[in-house]
């Protein structure tokens, strides 16, 4: 479903250039896990926000489902990001003067009426059994929970992909397990593939496809 080939991305310092990555090759089937290990400052974030269209490469492709994508078409590409893609980032990133439903609700797409998308956003809610953190303030729930609705609010647009930055990386090892495992239940429920950024070899190992970046460039984790 996914597939770039030949990625390059270069920063430039004065007159002095990084090349974060150098010819990244990388296909994703649908439905699959992909796990991305590797230290810190080795292109893994560059890459992930390439293949997530948040970022253009400098060289190469990337295909969707065969389809070339154009990143100066930017019109058609915002469409198509909102319309296939999730986020999940380290840190939830959830809007703190909404409650918990209202985050929720602020990020369907479609155009709806308030009573539907409430409805929905609801029925997420009930997947993890937290219909009654429904009005919980942002402020009061903790890591694990807020970790645990930004994955609903990845997942309520129905996006065929979701790209995960380090989901874990602020959490204690029972809230990891826990969120990845609801990663992963989820997911499956609704064929989603998924791209895992990680530092955790436990994270890791969910991989169906396990790589490692070094230097800029990907390779199978042996
Ligand atoms: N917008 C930018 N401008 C300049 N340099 C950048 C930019 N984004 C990333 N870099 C540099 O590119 C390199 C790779 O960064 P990246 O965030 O992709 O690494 P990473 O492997 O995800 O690291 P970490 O595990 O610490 O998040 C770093 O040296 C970083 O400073």
């Amino acid at each position: 479903m996914l597939r770039c080939e030949s990625l390059k991305k270069e920063f430039y310092y004065g007159n002095s250039i990084q090349s974060v990555l150098r010819k990244v090759d990388l296909s994703v089937k649908k439905g699959e896990i992909i796990t991305i290990m590797g230290k810190s400052g080795n292109g893994k974030t560059t890459l992930l926000n390439c293949l997530s269209l948040l970022e253009s490469p400098d060289d190469g492709k990337i295909y969707y489902e065969d389809k070339l994508i154009d990143f100066n078409d930017t019109k058609n590409l915002e469409k198509f990001r909102r319309e296939n893609i999730g986020y999940v980032f380290q840190n939830p990133n959830l809007i703190p003067c909404l409650n918990v439903v209202e985050n929720l609700i602020i990020a369907i797409h479609e155009k709806q009426s308030y009573a539907k998308k409430r409805r929905k956003a609801l029925e997420m809610l009930g997947l993890l059994g937290m219909v009654n953190k429904e009005k919980q303030s942002i402020s009061t729930m903790s890591g694990g929970e807020l970790q645990r609705v930004s994955i609903l609010r990845a997942l309520i647009n129905n996006p065929k992909i979701i790209f995960c930055d380090e989901p874990t990386g602020a959490l204690d090892e029972e809230n990891s397990n826990n969120v990845m495992s609801i990663l992963i239940k989820l997911t499956k429920m609704y064929n989603t593939t998924l791209v895992i950024v990680t530092h955790d070899q436990n994270v890791a190992k969910v991989g169906d496809n396990q790589y490692v970046m070094r230097e800029g460039k990907l390779y199978e984790s042996e």
